[in-house]
Parts: C-alpha cells; sequence; structure tokens
C-alpha cells in the first residue's frame, strides 16, 4: 500500500494521519530529511509556524522539502502548512521565518486575527464537490487562520470566504488595522491548488469529512505514484455510504 509522508515536527500530524486511516490510507511521521525519500507525497499539517519553521531548520529539512517540492511530488499544506507552502507570507513574527515556497501565492499569517478569534463556515466548494461528490459545502474550521491575499496566474482557486462588512481586517502590511465599513463585501482565498501543490487554510483533519483528503490522494494517484490499491481504498471511501450524509460537527477525538 502506498503510504503518505505527514511532517510530524509539530501540530495536527496525529489528526491527518487518522483521517488517511479512515480512507484506508497509512501516513507516516517523517521528522528527518532522509526519511523523505522513502515518500511520494507528504502533508504539511497545521500547528504554528514559526515554531514548525525553527524545528524544520533544526532537523535540516528545509532543503530537503524544497527539492520534494521541486521534483513535483505533492504537498499538501493545511494553515501553517499553507504558509510553509507559500512564496511569500506577510504578518510574520520579527525576523520572519524560512519557507519552503513552490506556490505561487502571497499568505497573511494571522489574517483572521488572534487565536480567540478562531472560527467555523461552511465554505462553498464547487471544485471538491464535483470531484469527490457530496455537499456543495464544507465546514471549515479556523484556528488563527491564514489567507491568502493574492495568487498567481497558476494557482487555481478552490474555495473563498467572503468577509462579514463589520470585521476587523489586517492590511497585508500587517501593522496597521483598519476597519471594513465602506466596503460592503470582501473576499478571501481559503484553498488553492498549483500542480502537485495544494494548500488550505483551514482543517479538513479535525471534520469528519474526509472529501479533502480523498481529493490530495487522487492527486497523488494521478501523477502516477499510487498503486491500483491506492486507486481502490479513495474509490471505495468515496462511495460509502457516509458521503450521501450531511457531514456533521468538527471531531476532536
Ligand atoms: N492553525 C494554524 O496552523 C495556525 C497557523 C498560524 N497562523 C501560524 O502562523 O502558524
Amino acid at each position: 500500500m502506498a503510504v503518505v509522508g505527514v511532517l510530524a515536527l509539530q501540530g495536527s500530524f496525529n489528526e491527518h494521519i487518522a483521517a488517511l486511516r479512515r480512507l484506508g490510507m497509512k501516513g507516516v511521521e517523517i521528522r528527518k530529511p532522509e526519511q523523505l525519500q522513502s515518500i511520494s507525497s507528504l502533508i504539511i499539517p497545521g500547528g504554528e509556524s514559526t515554531t514548525m519553521a525553527k524545528l524544520a531548520e533544526f532537523h535540516n529539512l528545509f532543503p530537503a522539502l524544497r527539492e520534494f517540492v521541486q521534483m513535483g511530488k505533492p504537498v499538501w499544506g493545511t494553515c501553517a502548512g499553507l504558509i510553509f507552502l507559500a512564496n511569500k507570507a506577510v504578518g510574520q513574527k520579527e525576523g520572519g521565518q524560512e519557507l519552503v515556497g513552490g506556490l505561487n501565492c502571497t499568505v497573511h499569517r494571522n489574517y483572521f486575527g488572534s487565536q480567540i478569534q478562531s472560527f467555523e463556515a461552511e465554505l462553498l466548494v464547487p471544485e471538491l464537490a464535483s470531484q469527490e461528490g457530496g455537499p456543495e459545502t464544507f465546514r471549515g474550521v479556523f484556528i488563527r487562520a491564514p489567507a491568502v491575499l493574492e495568487v498567481g496566474p497558476e494557482v487555481e482557486v478552490l474555495a473563498d470566504y467572503p468577509i462579514p462588512s463589520k470585521k476587523v481586517l489586517y492590511s497585508s502590511s500587517a501593522v496597521e488595522i483598519q476597519e471594513e465599513s465602506a466596503v460592503p463585501e470582501k473576499k478571501v482565498i481559503v484553498a488553492i491548488k498549483q500542480g502537485n501543490l495544494l494548500g488550505t487554510a483551514f482543517h479538513p483533519e479535525l471534520t469528519a469529512d474526509t472529501r479533502w483528503h480523498s481529493y490530495f490522494l487522487k492527486m497523488v494517484r494521478d501523477v502516477g505514484e499510487g498503486t491500483s490499491n491506492t486507486t481502490v481504498a479513495v474509490s471505495e471511501a468515496a462511495s460509502s455510504s457516509d458521503r450521501q450524509t450531511k457531514y456533521d460537527l468538527p471531531i476532536f477525538r
């Protein structure tokens, strides 16, 4: 059975491994550069990107992670993982932090504010629903979440989020805070795809809805790395009766 690597320095790697297990796939914890050689795809979980970057630097992972991305192997970054994969991040701590890069976009590290401004929202996910079936919406769990401010022409936007008109927004320079009162509605991008790279600002691994995981597994299969067993595992999961039901609230196991 093909396995999916999950960067396991910090953050919600266990939850990703559990979500993969629900789809009949094995997730392996990756902590060292040489471990990247034995896998063909990688999930970079959410957590705290500055801490994760320090740990990645400590373990000398950045060159190997960049090489992995440049080789065209599928990589999915969720939340802090999305920040890792962005070519540019704003709103970073003083001194900035190292990024892996690959996704031609600019992310704001804490776009939605601090931890207490974390929230859940039903997102419209037309591409996901067309590939994976199920409802047209996906319950996004945003935990001190980043957002994508700008994307290059090669980036496909898979989901955006309308900002309520009274919400306080951080400017892209992340220094001053603006009240958005005059503009009726603004949307920020919260899920993107560029080639074999996928990025989500929210945490699908904290919900019972495995469609983003299965979408990523199809990307893995499409680059020819998945075996036919992988295909079966994913398509069996896709046709399970769960798929037809309205998904429940996030699960925290
Ligand atoms: N849940 C998350 O991954 C939060 C990411 C956080 N905004 C950071 O900078 O790392």
